[in-house]
């Protein structure tokens, strides 16, 4: 363990996992700050899932550091444990309970030991009520609370996931395509949306969207291979040759 990760959110340090023998993330090393949100993008095939795996402990690294909060080992956790710890996980394809309102899919995904049945059906405190509402003003969602989830958009699905994500208070947020197959006004909403979640969450956003990703205007990470290629803002990583040749002169 090392000195250099205090301080960090999420510190991955020289990581590397290989399948069958092909090494689909290579020497990768990246630092999250408290409360930064950061951008990574890449080729198919360049480690973006896989490293997103690591992080949320599906895939164990063969070799290297990945710390959370500048000390937490999480390549000794499971992913229930690390889940615990606040590290929550949006996949590309949304999964709501289509069968339940807007506002139920909120209930269910809030911290309560009642369990579901209790979620749904006991009377509500005031302040539950209030952090439910709140969770659907911030996913735009508050005038559809009684819509069944199966009738939102594919946008709206996502924000709402994204809301019942948010319920559990994660201090980590990893976002995966939030923009693949909405519509362009959705992707700017998005954005917005991310930003202000980034105000009180730290987030990591893969994303192929370079218009997404610069409505975001925050540092970007390009993997490629396994390792990181460049790293800063869009443009300077835009303007970077390797950057050109291997992703986005395609
Ligand atoms: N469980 C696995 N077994 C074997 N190979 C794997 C496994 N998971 C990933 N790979 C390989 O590792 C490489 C990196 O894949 P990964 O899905 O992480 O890339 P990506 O950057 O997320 O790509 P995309 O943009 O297409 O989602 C690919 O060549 C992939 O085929």
């Amino acid at each position: 363990m090392t000195d250099k990760a205090e301080g960090s959110l999420l510190y991955l340090d020289d990581v590397s996992v290989s399948f069958d023998g092909f090494r689909a993330i290579n020497r990768l090393s990246l630092v999250l700050e408290p409360g930064e949100m950061r951008a990574i993008i890449g080729p198919n095939g360049a480690g973006k899932t896989t490293m997103m795996d690591i992080i949320t402990g599906k895939t164990r690294p063969d070799t290297g550091d990945v710390l959370f909060d500048g000390s937490v080992d999480l390549t000794r956790l499971d992913e229930a444990a690390i889940a615990n710890l606040g590290i929550g996980r949006k996949f590309q394809k949304p999964t709501v309970f289509e069968s339940h309102s807007v506002e139920d899919n909120i209930a269910l995904a809030l911290k309560s030991r009642r369990g579901a049945f209790a979620a749904l059906f006991h009377r509500r405190s005031a302040a539950e009520q209030e952090r439910i509402d709140g969770l659907l003003s911030t996913i735009r969602l508050a005038d559809k609370r009684h819509l069944l989830a199966a009738r939102l958009s594919h946008g709206q699905k996502q924000w709402l996931e994204i809301g019942m994500l948010l319920a559990q208070e994660p201090r980590l947020l990893l976002v995966d395509e939030p923009a693949a197959g909405m519509t362009d006004a959705e992707t700017a909403e998005t954005a917005i949306l991310l930003k202000e979640i980034a105000k009180t969450q730290s987030v990591v956003v893969v994303e192929h969207d370079m218009t997404f990703v610069r409505a975001l205007g925050v540092k970007v990470t390009v993997l490629h291979e396994g390792s990181v290629l460049a790293e800063g803002s869009l443009d300077a990583v835009s303007a970077n040759p390797r950057v050109i040749e291997v992703y986005l002169g395609r």
